[in-house]
């Protein structure tokens, strides 16, 4: 679980969350959703350590987060898609791999056999270079550098941006699989009310660097969406 309390955080004198709380349950599918520019890859990264929080609270799976590193994300079983990737062009897609395996503390550093059985492409490019795989390629070796560590909570930053319709499917099958038959909490922003649907049990909505309404995907009503997402 992730549980923030009235986290505060600026980009020098710009504050861009407030006082935000969030409550994502152990076990569940949630996106976070909101307008572009209502801090949403800032909330990301202020639960992933990348950016300091000026104030407020972080806890993840019961352990205090707000004063420790990137590097302990990992150890509490958090693993991470960022906005665009950032594959590493140069490196072939097995040694992209393998840097998510370098942040483990674990002597037995292998790959999971599951994350082919799930990505069969990357089985068949392990060779190749990062920067020779098409979008969609990348997306999939993102999401699968951030399994190598068998995390139990799973944050995604937008993984549909520019992907291709039958990639798109395919991660909606993956979070659904990682979720239903790994026990993997996933967390993921999105901005397509349909991906959404069709992935998220719970959502968020942001508003002006705030958390304004939350619950059952269910119960996200056609006025909520008018109010907080229609453009
Ligand atoms: N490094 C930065 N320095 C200063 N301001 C920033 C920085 N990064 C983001 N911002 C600002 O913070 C606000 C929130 O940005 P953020 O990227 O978190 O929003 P978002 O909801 O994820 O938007 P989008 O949907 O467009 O990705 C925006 O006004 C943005 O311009």
């Amino acid at each position: 679980m992730i549980e923030l309390k009235r986290v505060n955080q600026k980009y020098g004198q710009t504050q861009i969350l407030w006082d935000l709380n969030l409550n994502i349950q152990k076990g569940s599918r949630t996106c976070i959703m909101g307008r572009n520019g209502v801090g949403k890859t800032t909330l990301l990264k202020s639960i992933m350590g990348l950016l300091p929080i000026s104030s407020g609270s972080i806890d993840i799976n019961h352990n205090p987060m707000t004063k420790r590193s990137v590097e302990a994300r990992p150890e509490v079983g958090v693993g991470y898609v960022p906005q665009g990737r950032d594959i590493f062009a140069q490196l072939t897609v097995e040694e992209n791999l393998k840097i998510g395996l370098n942040c483990s503390r674990q002597k037995n550093k292998h790959i999971p056999q599951y994350i082919y059985d799930l990505f069969p492409v990357l089985k068949e490019m392990l060779h190749r270079r990062g920067g020779d795989l098409s979008g969609g390629q990348q997306q999939q070796l993102a999401i699968a550098r951030a399994l190598v560590l068998n995390p139990n909570i799973l944050i995604l930053d937008e993984p549909n941006e520019g992907i291709q319709p039958n990639i798109v499917q395919l991660i909606r099958d993956v979070l659904i699989k990682l979720n239903e038959e790994h026990d993997m909490t996933i967390v993921l922003v999105e901005q397509k009310l349909p991906f959404a649907r069709a992935v998220g049990e719970k959502y968020v909505l942001m508003e002006k660097g705030q958390v304004v309404s939350s619950g059952d995907m269910a119960a996200l009503s056609d006025e909520l969406v008018d109010e907080f997402l229609a453009v």
